[in-house]
């Protein structure tokens, strides 16, 4: 299986456990990395027989503008459900990062696997 990778997407989306954080956007950054045969694609030079990377990104900032959140974990689950069923892909590795949730740390985060 081949990845197509998408790399510290930065998304504005209200996600936090305190009452402070339900009034205000804070940056969340994405790590994607997403199973796809690049083959077909590649004998072709034809964008249609692979998966557009912009236009999962499209999606993602769509989604997050959309929607309130409150664990980071929450997040990372409902995005993988959400591009694994949208775009066909069968496996995936999201990093999530939130920087700045602990001030002594560059960022905090989780990694997550799925399977369609
Ligand atoms: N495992 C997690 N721990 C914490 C989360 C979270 O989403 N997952 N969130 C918070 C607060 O919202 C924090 O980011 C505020 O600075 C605390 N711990």
């Amino acid at each position: 299986m081949d990845i197509i990778r998408i790399d510290r997407l930065a998304l504005d989306t209200v996600i936090g456990v305190y009452d402070w954080e339900k009034r205000i956007h804070q940056r969340l950054l994405l790590d994607l990395e997403l199973g796809w045969d690049i083959r077909p694609a590649a004998e072709t030079d034809d964008l249609s027989k692979t998966l557009n990377y912009a236009a999962v990104s499209e999606r993602l900032l769509e989604f997050a503008d959309r929607e309130t959140f409150e664990l980071i974990e929450t997040f990372a689950e409902r995005a993988a459900a959400l591009i694994l069923a949208e775009f066909q892909i069968p496996w995936l590795r999201l990093s999530v990062h939130k920087p700045g949730a602990v001030p002594q740390a560059q960022s905090v985060g989780v990694t997550i696997e799925r399977h369609a």
